[in-house]
């Protein structure tokens, strides 16, 4: 019997951002192993004109829960959403809700973010910061909390090389910080965030490590942990293989690259690819849990969740799996054929952008005047350009992430705990994962069926051919273009005419001569 499954057996687990990629997948193995947990409380807002019990009935009959559903079928008795806005000072949940929440919490996992790279300053301190302070102030009001564990990432000290598992301070105090959001006004906000961010990329990572700051300076007498995962991608193992249902990380830019719409990057393809499939995050998260609150460990210890330093991959071996893996399976009605170059160098990064992806933008939506449509691909184009330059800070370094807290608990585990909450990432075989990572995003982002394989394959040979024939008519218009214009061009077809008329002459004549 697995402890970590029985020591969730009863227990009533608080759930921050639910909703979420890395929410939906620690739900989902929440209740598969132990469907005898008491209640899950998950704090959710209405959406996209939904309700938030709209929203849980979506979650719950998606396909990443149909396992949960066989082993649990009273599964949506035991789901509690409760309305909350993080935005909001007190999370604008109602007086009996935040009573029942309380004083029954065992556990808290804290995931909800804004992940967003670029969100203004005020919103990405309300969220990763503020909200956090507020809800390590609901936990030290709890009496039955056994643990608070709280997401962060790997990046949110990627000003640094090398990475140890401790809180590294940042110039200003995040209670400085939250302090100043309330008063001062945007424009003086945007004034000040390059500096306040400095050598951080964005204001993600600077967040989220005063989110961290945040949890060590309020922890009181908590049980907390912090786990920190790199880039999370689809799932590796659990509930299937390839699950993705967002377009953050490399997910994105996976769809792009397979539509032909991405066809280079400035990506340095020897630099490590730190990417932690999201079921081994849920692992750890729950091993994580259930150290935390059993064995009590003196200080707040945290987990980093990398790949790197125990299964390296580079950013040139998953281009290249992705790239075999779209011929396989291309994704259907691509814009052209996909094509993966990674260049470190920036002048030949800005001649592909302009030859490779912003040309035929242009041509296309010349194309779409011509018929009368409405042109679009400049735009689309434009925005792609801008997501990419924001993800290049990533795959232009490494880290290194030291996981010794993270080895040191997977050597507590028994044998059993080992296998139903694996995360020991140096069992992952790259090649495979990768494989059914770009084919997740095909199947459960493009919702792209696998019986279009062969018509997708048709659409690809007749983007070769119009490739062909456009090159070659590129090529006729701008050489009879030269000749016109310069009389070296004209001395160098007539060279070459000449040439091919003798060569052939040459083996003409013996010919003649035997006959
Ligand atoms: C030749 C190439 C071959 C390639 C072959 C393939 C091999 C793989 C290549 C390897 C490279 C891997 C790089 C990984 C680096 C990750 C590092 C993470 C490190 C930290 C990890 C963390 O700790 S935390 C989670 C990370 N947090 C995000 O990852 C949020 C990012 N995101 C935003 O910060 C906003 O999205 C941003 C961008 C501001 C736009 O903002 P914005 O306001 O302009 O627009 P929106 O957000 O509304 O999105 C506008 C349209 O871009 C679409 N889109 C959104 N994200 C997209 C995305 N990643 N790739 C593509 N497309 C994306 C979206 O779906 C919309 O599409 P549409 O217009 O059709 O609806
Ligand atoms: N994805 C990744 O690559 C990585 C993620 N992480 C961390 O993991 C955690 C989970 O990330 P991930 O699941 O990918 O992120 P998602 O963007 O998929 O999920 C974010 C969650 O936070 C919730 N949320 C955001 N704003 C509010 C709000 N105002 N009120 C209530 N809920 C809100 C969202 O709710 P809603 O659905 O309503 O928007 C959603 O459930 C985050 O802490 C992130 O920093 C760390 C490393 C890498």
């Amino acid at each position: 019997m697995s402890m970590i499954a029985a020591f969730y057996s009863g227990k009533s687990i608080l759930i921050t951002g639910a909703t979420g990629f890395m929410g939906k997948v620690l739900m989902e193995k929440l209740f598969r192993t132990s469907p005898d947990l008491k209640v899950i409380y998950i704090l959710v807002r209405p959406k996209a004109g939904q309700t938030t019990q709209q929203r849980v009935f979506q979650i719950l009959n998606s396909q990443l829960f149909q396992k949960v559903k066989e082993v649990c079928p009273n599964v949506h008795e035991k789901i509690r959403a409760i309305y909350a806005d993080l935005n909001h000072n007190d999370f604008a949940i109602s007086k009996e809700d935040m009573q029942e929440l309380l004083s029954c919490t065992n556990i808290i996992f804290h995931c909800a973010a804004t992940v967003r790279f670029d969100d203004h300053l005020r919103h990405a301190v309300q969220l990763n910061v503020t909200a956090t302070q507020q809800l390590l102030l609901m936990a030290s009001q709890m009496p039955k909390l056994e643990a608070f564990i709280h997401i962060s990432t790997a990046f949110s000290n990627c000003n640094l090389k090398h990475i140890d598992e401790v809180i590294y301070p940042c110039p200003v105090e995040p209670k400085k910080i939250i302090d100043s959001m309330e008063w001062l006004d945007d424009a003086i906000i945007d004034e000040i965030t390059p500096k306040l961010i400095g050598d951080r990329p964005n204001t993600y990572t600077y967040t989220k490590a005063l989110g961290e700051m945040v949890v060590q300076q309020e922890s009181g007498n908590l049980n907390i942990a912090i786990i920190r995962p790199s880039i999370v991608g689809a799932t590796w193992q659990e509930p299937f293989p390839g699950w993705v249902d967002n377009l953050n990380g490399p997910s994105g830019l996976i769809i792009a690259a397979g539509k032909g719409f991405l066809r280079s990057i400035r990506a340095t393809p020897m630099a490590v690819a730190d990417l932690i499939p999201v079921d081994t995050v849920v692992n750890l998260t729950l091993a994580v849990g259930w150290y935390t609150a059993v064995h009590r460990p003196k200080s707040t210890l945290i987990y980093h969740c990398t790949s790197g330093n125990l299964n390296p991959c580079n950013w040139g071996k998953m281009g290249f799996q992705v790239l075999a893996t779209f011929e396989k399976a291309p994704f259907e009605k691509a814009f052209r054929r996909p094509n993966a170059d990674f260049t470190s160098n920036l002048i030949t990064s800005q001649y592909w952008n302009a030859v490779s992806h912003r040309a035929p933008a242009i041509i296309y939506d010349f194309y779409l005047r011509l018929t009368g449509r409405k042109p679009r691909m400049t735009k689309v184009m434009n925005r792609l350009l801008r997501t990419v330059s924001m993800l290049e800070y990533f795959v232009n370094r490494s880290w290194e992430w030291s996981t010794y807290n993270t080895e040191m608990l997977m050597s507590e585990l028994s044998p059993e705990d080992q296998r139903v909450f694996n995360f020991d990432v140096r069992q992952l075989n790259w090649l495979e994962y990768i494989e059914n990572y770009v084919l997740g995003v095909k199947k459960y982002l493009l919702k792209e069926d696998m019986a279009g394989i062969p018509e997708a394959k048709q659409h690809l040979k007749r983007l070769r051919n119009i490739h062909y024939l456009f090159n070659t008519a590129l090529f006729l218009i701008a050489w009879r273009l030269l000749i016109a214009r310069s009389q070296m061009a004209r001395n160098v077809w007539f060279f070459i005419v000449s040439f091919c008329y003798k060569f052939l002459s040459y083996f003409r004549a013996p010919s003649t001569l035997k006959v």
